[in-house]
């Protein structure tokens, strides 16, 4: 909240969090709220990693989060080899008080189509009432091309949405779009929207799909692949 006189109030007993960097709260600029998507495979860890990694070269302080990485431990995992220790969110974590109990300048939150809704709402407090950067990293849509309900909340609420640069090509070599689900060689349209797994073969996979063989159910010729 915001008075007139352009203070923040944040109400008793609540304590605004301070960057680290000591730059004058003048010269700050406001933070913001960036939600990176694009389907498995396009780089979302590696990106996430990078950011963090700037942020912490100008001092200031973060929080790596993750939700059901991988790897299956508490870190986030890239295919290209890059690997960091994270904070595992469970689902009913609050992330605000999370937060605010390390006191961080920013939050890299990967795997965020994962996070509840009231996670994700959690966020933008954290930008709007406590000037924290939130940085979401997640994909949009689950293995039947519909958004993961986290996705389209921060498709509603933060500032800006990216989709990744980095093209997943579909065995055609089309861009990749969708996320097919792969259960003993077919394309499977009807599950549990959440199974962890990778794009490598195996009785339970996932590979990237442009739209017109994700809508055709037409699978790479190589298995795996
Ligand atoms: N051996 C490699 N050499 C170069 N780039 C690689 C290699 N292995 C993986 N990558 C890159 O890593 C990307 C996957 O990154 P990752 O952060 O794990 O993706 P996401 O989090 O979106 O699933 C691939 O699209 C590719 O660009
Ligand atoms: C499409 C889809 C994916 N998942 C899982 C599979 C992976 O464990 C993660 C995505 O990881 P990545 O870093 O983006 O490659 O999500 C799922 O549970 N349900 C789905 O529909």
């Amino acid at each position: 909240m915001t008075n007139f006189s352009g203070a923040q109030d944040f109400g008793a007993g609540q304590v605004p969090l301070q960057p680290a960097t000591g730059v004058a709260a003048h010269q700050r600029p406001a933070a913001r709220f960036k939600f990176f998507y694009g389907p498995m495979d396009c780089g979302k860890s590696t990106l996430a990693l990078q950011i963090h990694y700037n942020h912490t070269r100008q001092g200031r302080r973060g929080l790596l989060l993750t939700a059901h990485d991988r790897s299956g431990h508490s870190q986030v995992t890239t295919r290209i080899g890059l690997s960091k220790d994270a904070h595992l969110l469970s689902d009913e974590e609050d992330v605000l008080a999370l937060a605010r109990s390390l006191d961080v300048d920013y939050i890299i939150g990967d795997e965020a189509q994962f996070y509840s809704i009231p996670q994700i709402e959690q966020l933008a407090t954290l930008v709007d009432e406590h000037g924290v950067d939130c940085y979401a990293f997640g994909l949009n849509s689950d293995f039947t091309s519909t958004l993961f309900p986290a996705s389209a909340r921060l498709f509603e609420l933060a500032d800006e949405v990216c989709r990744l640069q980095v093209e997943v090509l579909c065995w055609c070599g089309a861009a990749g779009q969708l996320n097919g689900r792969v259960f003993r060689g077919d394309l499977v349209r009807q599950g549990q929207r959440v199974v962890i797994g990778d794009t490598d073969e195996g009785e339970l996979h996932y590979q990237v799909l442009c739209r017109k063989h994700y809508m055709r159910g037409e699978l790479s010729p190589n298995v795996g692949s």
